[in-house]
């Protein structure tokens, strides 16, 4: 079976209590971290140093979300952490397949995002360079809002040229992932899956992982 990934969103979490918020989140493949600045994106979250600490504390590897300007200079850094994997905007990235090369030599899994409203098609020479593309399913800089199903003929075909390509790059999406929106996501191809409402806003974060996990996996079959 195809591997499915569950990163929840640590946006919907607790920020008063980080280090106990991950500690919900054991069985979930990463932690995903929005990093904003309030220019990418009209609102501002936490930056290096905290997840410098983020990363000391927590089990699960750390996906990191940069919707910053200036990623080039900003991502590295976040590599050099330690964090698993670090995703940069296609929007924000003066030079993307230095950025991504730089990633990898650091150590890092190199991701690129684009906004509901970008293209896949210029970047689909940049696939062989990357080892994950996001695509936003939301508007980036908020939680909890509706997923954009306008995005589901780009996930087809972001997944389609990653399938021509070998099939090594995950396919992320974000942004208003239900159990049945997940559905939809898997079905066009997604294999990874961020969610932050929909496991940090239910009472029980390991139960919905685990019913996101298996509402993917069915419609992945
Ligand atoms: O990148 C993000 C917003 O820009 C978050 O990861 C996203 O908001 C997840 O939250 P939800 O699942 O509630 O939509």
């Amino acid at each position: 079976m195809p591997r499915t990934c569950i990163h929840p969103s640590l946006l919907s979490a607790d920020f008063a209590n980080l280090e106990a918020e991950l500690r919900r989140i054991g069985t979930a493949d990463a932690v995903h971290v929005d990093v904003m600045d309030n220019h990418f994106v009209p609102n501002l979250t936490l930056g290096l140093p905290v997840v410098e600490r983020i990363q000391a504390v927590s089990a699960v590897p750390l996906d990191i979300h940069l919707m910053i300007e200036d990623a080039d200079r900003w991502a590295p850094a976040y590599a050099e952490l330690g964090c698993e994997s670090v995703t940069f905007h296609a929007e924000a990235a003066r030079a993307p397949l230095k950025l991504a090369r730089d990633l990898r030599a650091h150590g890092a899994r190199a991701g690129m995002a684009l906004r509901p409203a970008t293209p896949v098609e210029p970047y689909l020479d940049l696939l062989p360079e990357l080892d994950m593309l996001l695509v936003m399913t939301v508007e980036p800089g908020f939680g909890g809002q509706a997923f954009l199903e306008v995005t589901l003929p780009k996930i087809r075909r972001a997944a389609e040229a990653i399938r021509a390509g070998g099939g090594q790059v995950a396919l992320q999406v974000d942004g208003g992932i239900t159990e049945e929106t997940i559905v939809r996501a898997a079905e066009a191809g997604a294999d990874t899956f961020v969610a932050g409402s929909a496991v940090y806003g239910t009472g029980d974060p390991e139960a919905a992982i685990a019913a996101l996990r298996g509402a993917a996996r069915s419609a992945r079959g």
